[in-house]
């Protein structure tokens, strides 16, 4: 569905990743785990293209969805974003009601009839669980709800896009342990319907939620895919020493 070959970043010309071949298949989740700084929050960054506002970034390499290069399959940089959407570590609704959350993103892409907009803002509430929280108050202020509602908000707010790919950058770390619970079982239920790139430090989480497993790591002062494979697999039997290590948690 979304894959890479030979993908490296670099920041003022230093690279951070280097050689990174993966493929997330369809209706699949692919964690990728690693120790801080091996670049993982820049391969998801790369492949929704956000690394084109950042200054000094550069990207080599292939990244293409279902086969075909990005630059050739989307339009636009908006019509890429609207297949391949985005979670972030730190919820970040808009500061606006929870109805204009989930509508703006629509309205943006050309969807003004209001049953419409009404019934996907109820389809895709209900699909995140949120649903029965905040039918009474769609026209209160997204911030007036907790971070794990937040959260959930800004996945129905990427759903609504109807999008085949989510990228999710520890989407449940800066949320308390009942909430992340929440949205860890939400990303479970999307499995089948999306191709979900999760970034977690939570490996007893990678170990849950995916279906495949990458394991970065800094060599010689670059991250790179030291490993990947089947997550069951690759828990089981790593091959090299350095997942080994990193995956039964005595090493990063
Ligand atoms: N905008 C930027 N400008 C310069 N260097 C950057 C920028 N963003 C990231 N880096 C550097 O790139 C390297 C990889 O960072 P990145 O955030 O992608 O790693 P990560 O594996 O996601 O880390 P973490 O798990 O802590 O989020 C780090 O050395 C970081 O300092």
């Amino acid at each position: 569905m979304i894959s890479t070959e030979n993908l490296s970043i670099s920041y003022h010309g230093r690279t951070v990743l280097r050689g990174v071949t993966i493929d997330a298949k369809p209706g699949q989740v692919l964690a990728l785990v690693g120790p801080s700084g091996c670049g993982k929050s820049s391969l998801l960054t790369a492949l929704n293209q956000m690394t084109e506002i950042i200054p000094g970034a550069g990207v080599q390499g292939k990244i293409a969805f279902d086969g075909r290069p990005i630059n050739q399959a989307f339009a636009s940089t908006a019509q890429l974003r609207q297949h391949v959407g985005m979670i972030f570590q730190k919820p970040n609704p808009f500061p606006m009601s929870i109805r204009r959350n989930i509508e703006l993103a629509l309205r943006e892409h050309g969807e003004r009839n209001r049953e419409i907009l009404a019934q996907i803002t109820e389809t895709v509430l209900k699909d995140v669980g949120l649903w029965d929280e905040v039918c009474d108050r769609l026209d209160h202020s997204a911030l007036e709800l907790s971070g794990g509602q937040q959260q959930r908000l800004c996945i129905a707010r990427a759903l609504a896009l109807k999008p085949q790919v989510v990228l999710m950058d520890e989407p449940c770390s800066a949320l308390d342990p009942i909430s992340a619970e929440r949205v860890e079982q939400l990303i479970q239920s999307m499995r089948g319907d999306y191709t979900v790139i999760i970034v977690t430090h939570n490996l007893a989480q990678a170990r849950r939620l995916a279906d495949q497993v990458a394991v970065f790591w800094v060599q010689d002062g670059v991250g790179q895919v030291i490993e990947q494979g089947e997550t069951e697999q690759l828990f089981a039997r790593p091959e090299t020493e350095i997942a080994r290590g990193y995956l039964s948690g005595q090493r990063g």
